[in-house]
């Protein structure tokens, strides 16, 4: 994949240009302080952000390290959580533009394998202290933040959607023609979507071309739209390559598929109930069900657990 590719896809680049068919966001640009602890290996929010600070009996013994000391080693400094007011209260500003519930991502992913970190498992954030809990907690967003020549950072929030996963799809892009729909969710049955086919076809179909083509100009590209017979807006934009999920496609099929005048896109959908299956991100992020548990009851907890944790490391280190 190029890297122009890559950056056309990043929020940043692509919103702008089709946010009118898009949902609602508001996107700041994260300084360098700000980024350094978002990098920083110690789980703790910004004391603008602690909601409530509620030490267990667990972690009563344990002595802090400041996050940000120079000196790795030492465990004797208090731990101090960083203070970000001005960029706080901006973030504080857009959530309460976009309805007071956001959902979080940067400029490429969403901390969708970090939900049970956050109140009530959900990626629904409502206050400072979720948001910035998603964005530390998050391997997405830690490779994210480790992406190669990437200067400008950003933290989006969309309005948040309650979305019915029977309304999501994901729409492949090769030189410029829609070749594949697919639904988003790869193991839920929908009654609907066969009941629909031709005009959820025919409808994300005119949509690409008539308002996604002529105002984005990225050649190959994923996206994915939440379509009901009212509306169709975008989430999201991802690249055309590997480590985009090609939903119920393969890669392979993907890259040979060539766009046919009347017959494309090709539309896939789970056709029959199989019975329940896994979530889609419970398939890769299992818990350990104590933690799964502790984190519904308390996100102060978890944080500290997680810090005495990671001090713990380093004093066995
Ligand atoms: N505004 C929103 N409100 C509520 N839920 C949302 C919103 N935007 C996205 N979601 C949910 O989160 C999922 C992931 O969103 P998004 O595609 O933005 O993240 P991502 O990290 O790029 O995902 P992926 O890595 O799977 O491509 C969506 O499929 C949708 O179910």
């Amino acid at each position: 994949m190029k890297i122009v590719e890559k950056s056309a896809c990043s929020f940043d680049q692509w919103y702008p240009k089709l946010k009118k068919w898009s949902v609602s966001a508001e996107l700041e640009p994260i300084p360098d302080d700000v980024l350094e602890f978002l990098r920083s290996d110690i789980v703790t929010v910004p004391v603008e952000a602690s909601v409530r600070r509620k030490l267990t009996s667990y972690i009563d013994d344990i002595t802090y390290k400041n996050w940000d000391s120079d000196d790795e080693g030492d465990v004797d400094d208090e731990i101090s959580p960083p203070s970000f007011p001005a960029f706080s209260a901006r973030l504080s500003e857009c959530m309460e533009r976009l309805g007071g519930g956001v959902f979080v991502k940067l400029n490429w992913s969403a901390p969708t394998d970090a939900a049970w970190m956050a109140t009530n498992s959900s990626l629904k954030c409502t206050n400072l202290q979720d948001l910035y809990l998603l964005l530390k907690s998050s391997g997405k967003i830690s490779d994210d933040l480790e992406i190669k020549g990437q200067e400008k950072y950003y933290v989006v929030m969309k309005k948040w959607l309650d979305i019915h996963p029977g309304t999501e799809f994901r729409c492949f892009v090769s030189n410029g023609e829609l070749i594949a729909i697919s639904q988003r969710n790869n193991t839920e049955f929908h009654e609907h979507f066969q009941e629909n086919v031709c005009s959820t076809v025919g409808n994300i179909k005119s949509f690409y071309y008539t308002k996604v083509k002529e105002n984005f100009d990225l050649n190959c590209f994923v996206m994915d739209v939440i379509y009901t017979e009212n509306s169709i807006k975008i989430v999201d934009i991802n690249t055309f390559e590997e480590s985009t999920n090609p939903g119920l496609f393969s890669w392979s099929e993907l890259k040979d598929m060539e766009y046919v005048e009347g017959v494309s896109p090709e539309f896939r959908y789970i056709s029959e109930d199989i019975g329940i299956q896994p979530a889609r991100h419970a398939q890769h992020f299992g818990l350990p069900i104590d933690l799964t548990e502790l984190s519904e009851e308390k996100s102060q907890s978890i944080i500290e657990l997680l810090q005495a944790q990671v001090l713990s490391q380093r004093q066995e280190d």
